[in-house]
């Protein structure tokens, strides 16, 4: 049958037409997305290159950061995970990404950042440049060293009160249980998300969230937790109009009257504390003033002020208490590492009370086994949504046309045998300044200059200075005050959580005695 006569027969079957030019427009799309499209070079696997479903289930299934690991190791460390998006699991892809040059600016996807984040403006999802640092500005003043210094005492009350309530617990369990001098297994994933709430709430609010105090989430923070699992979902159909149309209608009602209610207990909050007369050197007095030297709100409305310390709030808890936990899981499961660190720790003071935010910034072991904690367990273990400029940019040797989307895979990054020796390993000696000197030792050729547990750039993690003082400060008091062992047949592994844009919630549980010697 010759071709007109072919077309001659189909006329009078809608249907056989319809589903003749869908296998066309199909075939044709294939051969462009795998031939012709200015990405065709970048190396992928088929069916991620041709469709972005595998992509979307492996963010639901909340096996992404797995999936993507695998499929790097055996692609390499450019690889296209759908027709238009390519993760890089580069060391230099931080610098040629993340740090914009006057004729390349990498923005922030709206498709990720307005999904994370919803329409409201923040520092987060402000996607100028200019607006961006002006936002930033403001903000940045309440996360100085000198301000970090002054806010202090706030860190050093929940430091404090997270020991005398696990304490206190301990004490409980073993009065029941006439354990004794054996401790009480403790699940420690709340106790460091409460500790990281009650900080922010009170460097922030000027009041905590009381989470220690009544040995529970607020409801505000559990709902947070839940919605960061919805928002990955929400994130991964955008892609789709459609399917995040239908997804969004399928939010029930009683869902978004919730939500609106604890964005109101927020703005009740931010009220009272603006309300204040008192002077206090919180984050939150360095973007309204102070006392009766009230400042104009960094130029933010109200609205504005509310919803970023509502994300503030997350992106300033969650996140150290992630590290913690996972630091943690890893100490108790390496006896060796977490005895040095005990001895450590213990060797540099006499009481509790004189650990303080400077004495611990000294101490070598404490700060490469939290190096080494977020490197294994980076709290944000990619570095979703970027967009290669209009006019196209190269980065780590691929040219990315206009439009492109872009993400660093961070947690593939810092298990690659090429830049840390034995990678799956927990072995914060890796970061001890003598191991650079021997080169004998076996980490002497580590490149601990591609660990960027909080990014890079001018949207790097405002608060490092902030996160790194909490961590110190709880770790060490942990240390100082208890003996912490493994459970037998309750040991997580850290590889196997799923992460929904953060790291999925599992019981980490562990035995805490009072230490012995005191
Ligand atoms: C171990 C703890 C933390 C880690 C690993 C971490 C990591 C990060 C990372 C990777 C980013 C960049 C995200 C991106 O651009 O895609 C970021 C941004 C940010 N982080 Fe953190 N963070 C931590 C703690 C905190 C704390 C304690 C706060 C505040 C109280 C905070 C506030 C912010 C803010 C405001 C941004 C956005 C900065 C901007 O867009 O200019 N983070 N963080």
């Amino acid at each position: 049958m010759s071709f007109e006569s072919a077309l001659h027969s189909m006329q009078g079957h809608p249907w056989i037409t319809l589903i003749a030019a869908l296998f066309a427009y199909t075939t044709l799309i294939t051969l462009y997305n795998l031939t012709l499209h200015p990405l065709a070079k970048v190396p992928g696997p088929r069916l991620w290159v041709l469709t972005r479903i595998p992509y979307i289930r492996a963010l639901v299934r909340g096996t992404f950061i797995h999936d993507l690991e695998r499929l790097h190791r055996m692609y390499g460390p450019v690889l296209r995970v759908s027709p238009n998006e390519v993760s890089f699991a580069c060391a230099e892809a931080y610098n040629e990404i993340l740090q914009p040059r006057p004729t390349r600016y990498f923005q922030k996807d709206p498709i990720w950042w307005d999904s994370l984040a919803g329409k409201e403006k923040w520092v987060g999802n402000l996607y100028g440049a200019a607006e961006h640092s002006h936002a930033r500005r403001f903000l940045a003043a309440g996360f100085t060293p000198r301000a970090l210094k002054a806010q202090e005492p706030i860190l050093q009350r929940y430091a404090n009160l997270l020991i005398e309530r696990l304490g206190e617990k301990i004490g409980r369990r073993n009065s029941v249980t006439g354990a004794g001098k054996h401790g009480a297994d403790i699940d420690i994933v709340p106790w460091m998300n409460f500790t990281t709430f009650d900080i922010f709430g009170d460097l922030s609010f000027g009041e905590s969230f009381e989470c220690l105090q009544e040995t529970q989430y607020h409801p505000w923070i559990s709902m947070m937790f839940a919605h960061v699992k919805v928002a990955s979902v929400i994130a991964a159909t955008t892609f789709y109009p459609w399917m995040n149309w239908a997804l969004m209608k399928c939010i029930p009602k009683s869902t978004r009257e919730l939500q609106r209610r604890h964005h109101e207990m927020i703005k009740d909050k931010v009220k009272r504390r603006l309300n204040w007369e008192l002077e206090r050197p919180d984050i939150m007095s360095y973007v309204v003033g102070n006392g009766s030297e009230k400042k104009q709100m960094g130029g933010m409305s109200f609205d504005q002020l509310s919803t970023a310390f509502s994300h503030l709030a997350i992106a300033g808890s969650e996140t150290t208490a992630t590290a913690l936990n996972g630091t943690i899981n890893y100490l108790v499961q390496t006896p060796d590492k977490l005895g040095r660190l005990v001895d450590e720790i213990r060797g540099s003071f006499t009481n509790m009370d004189d650990i303080s935010l400077d004495s611990l910034r000294g101490l070598p072991y404490l700060n490469a086994v939290l190096n080494e904690g977020l490197r294994l367990c980076p709290p944000i273990p990619w570095i979703p949504g970027r967009l290669a400029p209009a006019e196209g940019a190269s980065a780590c040797g691929y040219f990315l046309p206009g439009g492109t989307h872009v993400s660093i895979q961070s947690y593939t990054l810092n298990r690659d045998p090429k830049y840390f020796t034995n990678p799956k390993s927990f072995a914060p000696e890796r970061w001890l300044p003598e191991c650079k000197e021997d080169p004998h030792s076996l980490y002497y050729n580590d490149n601990l200059k591609a660990l960027h547990p909080f990014a890079a750039g001018p949207r790097a993690c405002l608060a490092q200075n902030l996160a790194w003082s909490e961590m110190r400060l709880v770790l060490a008091k942990l240390m100082w005050a208890f003996d912490f062992s493994a459970v037998e047949d309750r040991q997580v592994s850290w590889e196997d959580l799923r992460t929904y844009l953060l790291v999925e919630k599992v019981p980490i549980v562990v035995n805490i005695k009072q230490r012995g010697d005191l």
